[in-house]
């Protein structure tokens, strides 16, 4: 039996050749100049599952000794029922099996013949998952355009990038929907089926070598599943290696596939041409009648039933004759991979600059933020009408013996006000974007310090205005500083820093979180810790000895002692309202005694920007450190 096309795969690769590639060559989607055939044998995964209450470890064979190729130029379908290990031997292929405790993934894969570092193998290859995340606020074209600037080479202009991105809209007839947001749970949107349709768009606009699709027609009406599978077609018969995962797709998608690979409880049950699968089948007693759809067939044949003890038994003792049946056949597959002469990978790089990373980034944080108007909008609403409130309050705040406790609470309320609104304002973005950059990290298409330093940048604006114009109400209102214009531009520049730095905090937090609700549920007990050891609630020397290094971490007792030392520094308060006999503080230096505070404003400064510093050192490796690690596949040790 014939296992691939030799002839066609010899004459589309003479075709194509083996020279570099030129920019502009690299987005002539009517041809693959870097054609990449894969080949795999002996593909074993294993986890092995502790069983607590028996004391054993139970070995849960996800993927049996797996044997194919994929060669450039055709479409292999990964077919087999519900928890058969397509989505798992996709996820090996394609390089992305997220690594798993107590796992063990062995075998060999092979990009034309030789191993590939990942790196590489990540740049030439899309993978199509299946519900991939994208930013809810951007419509479909300036999601496509954005991917087409990080991906495409940095030598074309706007107008050829434009171009390629209307001709992927319209191969995948997205023009209706084309400037429609994409949306979310919360933001109506695109439709499930556009979705997907701009999913595998984001992942063609690098022009991939290699596409791994998991479950493409999910979600899609039958006509559109046959368009997108059309398209994903024309794509491999330019010399691209088309690889998916498919449940149970229609009689003429599955004639699209060149090769199948019929899996059944992690075995193999038959690999090759998909137009051999029904012969194969015949011959072990398997016949698929006339008219059926073969696809329909052999999931009938190969699907284990749980329905009863009988047919579980039966079903079962099917595969297990059909899986062994094939395994005679393995040892022609293998043949296949080898003897063949392939051209060289060709791998561009990372194809934008830093700079123009970070500006894509940083237009894609802003323009997320901003769109979301109520956020926004109301931030800054809540924030005067607030102000004017607590204004009122404090109105009548004077310089008397009551006004010191008035204004020593008030200048903590803004240390709380501002680290709280920093914070937690970054914490939802960067945990909401963060599940984004993981799909892109792993296609490698920018550096996460360009991400990083975007996203620091594009919170800013819309964090401070808020506690900005809050700050400035109430300072004026209720004379703090006592009115000085100096006092007011330190009282600003704290805030500021002291926003900076909260926004650092959000960002470790994020950062580490594996979820917007983990990071949710961690951050108040960080701010509660912070409060405590502020120099409000306990007097920073009553702290016991053995804990008062935690002060140092909290960054409400920097911004509480900046803000009291600008405010106290110089003040003078009558004893007026003391009763005979009474303690007066008259000046504000005593009042700042009493709080054990004795730094000068500049030393704030100073240990807020090593805070500043320390934090963001701090959050940038968690975050570099954090990707999400894949399991390599190791050669198997011989017995
Ligand atoms: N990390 C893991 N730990 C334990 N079991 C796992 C793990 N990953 C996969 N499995 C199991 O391996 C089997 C194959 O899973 P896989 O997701 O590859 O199947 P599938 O054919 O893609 O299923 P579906 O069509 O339902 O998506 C399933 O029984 C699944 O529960």
């Amino acid at each position: 039996m014939a296992l691939v096309k030799d002839e066609k795969q010899a004459d589309l690769e003479a075709s194509l050749g083996s020279s570099p590639v030129s920019p502009h060559e690299a987005i002539d989607r009517s041809r693959n100049t870097n054609p990449i055939s894969l080949s795999f044998s002996d593909i074993n995964y294993s986890i092995e599952i502790p069983d607590k209450k028996t004391k054993t470890v139970a070995t849960k064979v996800i993927l049996d000794n797996i044997h194919g190729n994929a060669k450039a130029g055709t479409m292999l379908a990964i077919m087999g029922p519900t928890g058969s290990g397509k989505t798992s031997l996709l996820n090996v292929l394609a390089n992305r099996l997220t690594r798993t405790k107590n796992a063990s993934l062995t075998g060999e894969f092979l990009c034309n013949g030789k191993q590939i570092n990942a790196s590489a193998f990540a740049r030439l290859t899309s993978y199509v998952m299946q519900d991939d995340a994208m930013f809810a606020a951007l419509t479909v074209r300036e999601t496509l355009l954005i991917a087409a600037h990080f991906q495409l080479p940095k030598t074309l202009s706007l107008a050829e990038k434009e171009n390629y991105v209307d001709s992927i809209i319209a191969e995948l007839g997205l023009n209706k929907c084309k400037d429609t947001i994409i949306g979310d749970a919360k933001v109506r949107g695109v439709s499930g089926g556009e979705r997907k349709r701009t999913n595998i768009g984001v992942e063609l606009i690098k022009n991939p070598s290699v596409l791994f699709l998991d479950e493409p027609t999910s979600g899609l009406d039958s006509f559109q599943a046959q368009s997108v599978m059309s398209a994903m077609r024309n794509l491999s018969e330019n010399g691209r290696t088309v690889v998916a995962s498919i449940h149970q797709p229609r009689s003429s998608i599955y004639l699209m596939f060149d090769q199948l690979l019929l899996l059944a409880e992690g075995k193999c049950l038959f690999f090759g041409p998909a137009t051999d699968a029904v012969s194969h089948f015949a011959a072990q007693g398997h016949k698929c009648p006339t008219n059926y759809n073969p696809a329909d067939f052999f999931m009938d044949v190969v699907s284990p039933d749980y329905r009863s003890k009988e047919l579980e038994e039966s079903s079962l003792g099917r595969i297990k004759s059909l899986g062994e049946a094939w395994d005679a056949n393995a040892a022609s597959a293998k043949q296949v991979a080898d003897n063949q002469s392939f051209p060289e990978i060709v791998d561009a790089g990372i194809q934008s600059s830093w700079l123009r990373q970070f500006q894509l980034c940083f237009y894609r944080s802003f323009v997320t933020t901003s769109r979301d108007k109520a956020a926004t909008y109301g931030k800054v609403i809540i924030s005067v009408m607030f102000g004017l409130i607590l204004g009122a309050l404090y109105s009548e705040t004077g310089y008397d013996q009551k006004s010191i406790q008035d204004r020593v609470g008030i200048l903590f309320f803004f240390t709380i006000n501002q680290t709280f609104s920093n914070m937690f304002g970054v914490l939802n973005s960067f945990t909401a974007e963060k599940v984004v950059v993981e799909r892109e990290r792993a296609s490698r298409s920018y550096h996460i310090s360009a991400f990083y330093f975007a996203k620091f940048c594009a919170e800013i604006p819309f964090n401070f205005l808020g506690p900005l114009c809050f700050g400035t109400i109430v300072f004026w209102i209720v004379g703090l500083g006592n009115g000085d214009a100096g006092n007011f531009l330190v009282f600003l520049l704290l805030l500021t820093s002291v926003g900076f730095c909260a926004i650092g905090l959000g960002m470790i937090i994020a950062s580490a979180a594996p979820t917007t609700e983990a990071a949710n549920a961690i951050a108040p007990l960080f701010v509660v810790l912070m409060i405590l050891f502020g120099g409000f609630y306990i007097n920073i020397e009553s702290l016991p000895v053995w804990l008062q290094w935690v002060q140092y971490l909290s960054l409400m007792r920097y911004a509480f002692e900046g803000l009291a030392v600008n405010e106290f520094t110089g003040a003078v308060f009558s004893c007026d309202d003391v009763a005979e006999g009474g303690v007066c503080v008259e000046t504000g230096e005593e009042v700042l005694d009493r709080l054990s505070f004795d730094m000068s404003v500049p030393r704030v400064f100073m240990c807020l920007g090593i805070f500043f510093a320390l934090e963001h050192l701090v959050a940038y490796t968690i975050l570099s450190l954090n990707a999400k690690k894949y399991m390599a596949i190791e050669a198997a040790k011989s017995a």
